[in-house]
């Protein structure tokens, strides 16, 4: 039995409140611009979880711009003091994030979560999913790798309702939703027409029991909306917008907001 297959949960997903996974890759890029561990990835994290977040995401780019290896291991050794939160790496398999995923687990370093994410080397962010059929041949063997270190493997995803199927059929415990039309619909007059697609693309996961997690580009204006609407997130993953709200609040502060912003949702109107 892998961590991935382990028992299902007490609680629906739908009943369940969304877990907060802070990505910090942000704070390595800004660290990356003087030779001095300022500001230090390790203690950002840290401080975050202590406010709260359920959860570290990092995105080790091959570039190596803003996370770097040594930031991974440090991470997952200090997520051993964080037993009931979760170290969630994000990557493209194909790339480096299969060793990422082999080295913690052959030197006893926890990670719960891979999310598979399609980006070129070179690439200026993430900015769409995996394609269905075209990818699942290929995807489908290093699923079954990471599972078989019984870690669970969430598919970066546009909300397709039909790209459900294929993804849980290739192995997958989760899609996150790619949020980015989201966000950017979020103060127009599209925004509903954009919801709605993710609120199919959920409906059609939760109806095959495939979880659901989401990111990119959320943030404390248009976080507890796509929540309060789309049923069943366990997890956001936030960081672009989290890390600058910090350099104004502090991470302690805006982590409790961010954690404000998803008790909103829960909340009834
Ligand atoms: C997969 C995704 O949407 C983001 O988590 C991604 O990690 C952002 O990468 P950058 O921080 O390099 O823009
Ligand atoms: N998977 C999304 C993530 O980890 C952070 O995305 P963003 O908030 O930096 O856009």
């Amino acid at each position: 039995m892998t961590t991935a297959q382990t028992t299902p949960p007490t609680v629906p997903a739908s009943a369940r409140k969304t877990a907060l996974s802070v990505n910090i890759n942000k704070v390595a890029l800004l660290r990356n611009t003087r030779h001095l561990d300022i500001p230090n990835v390790t203690r950002a994290a840290e401080l975050c979880l202590e406010a709260g977040a359920q959860g570290i995401t990092v995105h080790p780019r091959p570039d190596e711009r803003h996370i770097r290896p040594d930031d991974v291991y440090e991470l997952a050794a200090l997520m051993k003091d964080w037993p009931h939160c979760e170290f969630n790496i994000e990557g493209n398999p194909f790339h480096n994030l299969m060793d990422f995923e082999r080295n913690l687990s052959a030197r006893g370093l926890p990670l719960h979560q891979c999310t598979f994410v399609p980006d070129s080397a070179e690439q200026f962010t993430s900015d769409h999913g995996w394609s269905f059929p075209d990818d699942a041949k290929r995807l489908k063997p290093l699923i079954e790798q990471v599972h078989a270190r019984g870690v669970r493997v969430s598919l970066f995803m546009d909300p397709i309702p039909e790209a459900m199927v294929a993804a849980k059929a290739v192995g997958a415990d989760r899609v996150e939703f790619y949020t980015e039309s989201y966000a950017r619909a979020w103060s127009g007059p599209q925004k509903n027409k954009v919801l709605s697609s993710f609120v199919e693309a959920a409906r059609a996961a939760a109806a095959i029991n495939l979880g659901v997690n989401a990111g990119h580009d959320l943030n404390r204006d248009n976080l507890s909306e796509f929540l309060r609407a789309v049923p069943g997130v366990l997890e956001v993953s936030i960081g672009h917008a989290l890390i600058a709200d910090a350099l104004e609040l502090g991470y302690a502060a805006t982590v409790k907001d961010y954690l404000r912003c998803i008790n909103e949702a829960f909340t009834p109107a």
